[in-house]
């Protein structure tokens, strides 16, 4: 092995220090190839203005996990977990390195080829497959079942006489079955189509020696019993085997068909169509994650990969009201008959009729341990007792993963599709998807989906507000919990908010102003004679206010506590105002911008959507604003920050203009701090409170909506693989 080549040094290296390559040696045709390679810890930098960024895109997002997506420069990390979704939609040690060659400005890294090598040649060689109600161990690979065989657990799980007139000696030997006839636009011959001219473009691959080789080659596999599958699995991935899901369900004819296509006249979009080729493009369903943006019609997609199973499908979401959206939706965008749709809340327990249908019901309903009430008990024997083709799952991010566990070992399901916009990766809850769910099968960017107009554009700005004198002597003397009191109710910021909603009401926008605390949600709203919705707001004032929001032109301005945060579409807001928010979820931030992501007008020539975040200057809120805006920044949204706002204080009728109001109403806010009149409000309390009193209203008890600090890994869940990767960039 030749010796690497010491940096060059110049006037700019010291900016550089240990991150100083100019050591690799850069390809002739450099300028031609969009991504840099950075060997000492995999992370890639995509040059976005290329003209082959896109194919670069689709493959680094295949292969990689986005770290950050801004307008010119992309940045990409790869980690087992990435690797493992990019075996899982099919790709091969080989294609991986050969491609990132072709694109790479330098030779691809020995390490960055090793790490490729060690995660990719076990991955995806394994498949768990049911078939005809029985689980098969499968694989084009004799020599690896040979070598799970070898270990007890496994051979003990092994059916010795499966009664197919295999006597379990040898492997039972069966073709994989073909892609053919397979419905859905996008995950037959189109898709693959796509895919091969990807790699024809950018390999020259050889088509039939590359793309069709899973439909051609003969698979071996071995039964074993459905009792030890939980076992089975758990021992593959502790032998760096880890298996794949798929379902075989065209081919299954023990569960009966559900009646159930997409109508004729809906189409769905480009990046619909190909997050459901990765989830279908062997013909068979993949279990895994699609990471879309919010707004961008998950429920579509949800909705298209039932239609394409075609057998029983359990739905399940994070509250009652989502769950009626679904099954509305349902109806809205395929073809099934409203009695095989039933419904399980606390206040509906219907069962479908007929043999095959379709259960839409919250994720604590199903998981729920307690004493359920008899029609409850019944209903959840009714799910337990069948055997599901599709476990649809909502909102995977906010669902706890002992929920998850608690679902899985509930249902007996073939495929899982987890839907999600935000996909916090560092948490270990969000870890665990990849092996309780599958898999990330697909993740769109976001500014790619608001070029094509999918998604609303939308201006971001962080409206730092000055605290008033009183207001901050008060803060500096106070302890922490009544400080987030004073920094959100500061004088400046309701003057801001005043002033923003009379600016953007003046302009035609309809307006949606967030608030996590709901003294402040009350307070503002009551002074700036706004209508407002939080937890406790009853089902009729609730649905009224949103219906005049919706449809009077002189309502224009309403306040929503996080109750809003999800489930609510409302494609008529253009303008949100958050006055207080939790003090770093990043996955907040990005729900709240997911409200007018959906903005009806978002096609008007010129249209900009608006998300102010207001902030008190000086404060604790500015680090926590920051800490929240990461996520979008990550998804190339820039936030401006405005210092001042030009004739604020000129404006008529502005609140708090004089010292003794503001005095007044420092008075006011401290009194109702002692006298405890509103939620104890510390943030983390809040939160904690919110989760059983806010949730439970709307059905959504028991969700996990904090973001948490990053928990020490968990040594019984943790991937050994990864562990693996830990330790040597541990030790690098
Ligand atoms: N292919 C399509 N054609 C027309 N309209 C669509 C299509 N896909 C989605 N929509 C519309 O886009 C809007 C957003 O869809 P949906 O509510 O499923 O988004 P979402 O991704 O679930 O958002 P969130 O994460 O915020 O819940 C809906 O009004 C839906 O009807």
């Amino acid at each position: 092995m030749s010796t690497p080549r010491l940096p060059r040094y110049d006037a700019v290296s010291r900016l550089f220090d240990r991150q100083d390559y100019t050591y690799l040696p850069l390809k002739k045709d450099h300028a031609s190839r969009p991504i840099w390679i950075n060997p000492e810890n995999g992370h890639f930098i995509l040059e976005a203005f290329s003209p082959i960024a896109d194919q670069a895109q689709d493959f680094l997002t295949a292969i990689a996990e986005p770290v950050s997506r801004p307008a010119h420069i992309h940045e990409y990390r790869l980690t087992p977990y990435s690797l493992y979704a990019a075996v899982s939609v099919g790709l091969e040690t080989n294609d991986i390195i050969d491609v990132l060659n072709r694109l790479s400005k330098v030779p691809v890294p020995e390490s960055v080829a090793k790490l490729i090598r060690e995660c990719t040649l076990s991955y995806g060689k394994v498949k768990l497959v049911l078939k005809q109600n029985r689980y098969y161990v499968e694989s084009q690979h004799p020599s690896i079942l040979q070598r799970l065989l070898k270990d007890d657990v496994i051979r003990g799980a092994r059916v010795l006489d499966s009664g197919d007139g295999n006597s379990g000696n040898s492997f039972l030997q069966n073709k994989a079955p073909t892609a053919d006839g397979l419905k859905i636009p996008g995950t037959g011959k189109k898709a693959q189509g796509q895919d091969a001219e990807m790699f024809n473009t950018l390999i020259e691959l050889d088509k039939d020696d590359e793309v069709g080789e899973d439909e051609s080659e003969d698979v071996h596999s071995f039964e074993i019993v459905s009792a030890q599958v939980e076992n089975v699995r758990k021992r593959c991935n502790q032998l760096d085997l880890p298996m794949l899901e798929e379902y075989d369900f065209r081919n299954d004819t023990f569960n009966p068909d559900l009646e159930i296509d997409l109508k004729p006249i809906t189409v769905i979009r480009p990046y619909q169509e190909k997050s459901l080729s990765k989830m279908f493009g062997n013909g068979r369903a993949r279990s895994g994650i699609i990471v879309l943006p919010c707004g961008a019609g998950k429920t579509l997609v949800g909705i298209t990969a039932a239609c394409t199973v075609k057998k029983s499908t359990l739905v399940l979401c994070t509250s009652s009201v989502s769950v009626m959206q679904w099954k509305q939706q349902f109806l809205m965008w395929s073809n099934i008959k409203e009695s095989r749709i039933a419904v399980f809340t606390a206040d509906q327990k219907e069962r479908f009729s007929g043999d095959a249908g379709i259960v839409i019901s919250t994720y604590s309903m199903v998981a729920n341990t307690r004493q359920r009430s008899y029609e409850s008990a019944k209903m959840m024997e009714f799910i337990r007792s069948r055997e599901w083709g599709f476990l649809l799952l909502d909102e995977v991010h906010v669902v706890p993963a002992q929920m998850f566990r608690q679902v899985i070992s509930t249902v007996a399901t073939h495929a899982k599709l987890g839907l999600t916009a935000t996909l916090v990766r560092e948490d270990e809850k969000i870890d665990d998807l990849n092996f309780l769910i599958g898999p990330k099968l697909y993740e769109a960017n976001w500014m790619d989906l608001a070029l094509q107009g999918h998604i609303a554009t939308v201006q971001c700005a962080e409206v730092w507000c000055e605290m008033t004198p009183e207001f901050y002597s008060e803060y500096l003397r106070e302890t922490s919990r009544k400080r987030a009191l004073l920094y959100a109710m500061n004088p400046r910021k309701v003057q801001a908010c005043q002033y923003l909603i009379r600016y953007h009401e003046g302009r035609g926008d309809k307006i949606i102003v967030f608030s996590d605390n709901v003294y402040a949600l009350r307070e503002y709203a009551l002074l700036l004679k706004k209508p407002f919705i939080y937890g406790g707001t009853g089902q009729t004032e609730r649905m009224n206010i949103l219906h005049q929001f919706q449809h009077n032109p002189a309502l224009n301005t309403m306040f929503l506590s996080k109750v809003g945060d999800t489930s609510i579409d409302l494609p008529e807001a253009t303008c949100l105002i958050q006055i207080s928010s939790h003090y770093g979820s990043r996955r907040q931030e990005a729900q709240r911008l997911g409200r007018i992501l959906r903005a009806k007008r978002r096609n008007d020539e010129g249209f900009n959507a608006f998300f102010y975040s207001l902030v008190s200057k000086d404060t604790q809120e500015m680090y926590y604003s920051t800490k929240r805006q990461q996520f979008l920044i990550d998804q190339g949204y820039a936030f401006k920050v405005i210092t001042h706002l030009e004739g604020m204080d000129d404006m008529e009728n502005l609140v708090y203009r004089d010292k003794a109001s503001r005095l007044d109403y420092l008075h006011t806010v401290l009194m109702a701090s002692e006298r405890r009149r509103m939620p104890r409000w510390r943030t983390t309390t809040l939160a904690r409170r919110a989760a059983g009193s806010l949730q439970s209203l709307s059905g959504g008890d028991s969700m996990a909506y904090m973001e948490y600090e990053r928990p020490k890994a968990k040594k019984d869940v943790q991937h050994p693989l990864f562990k693996k990767y830990k330790k040597k960039r541990g030790a690098a």
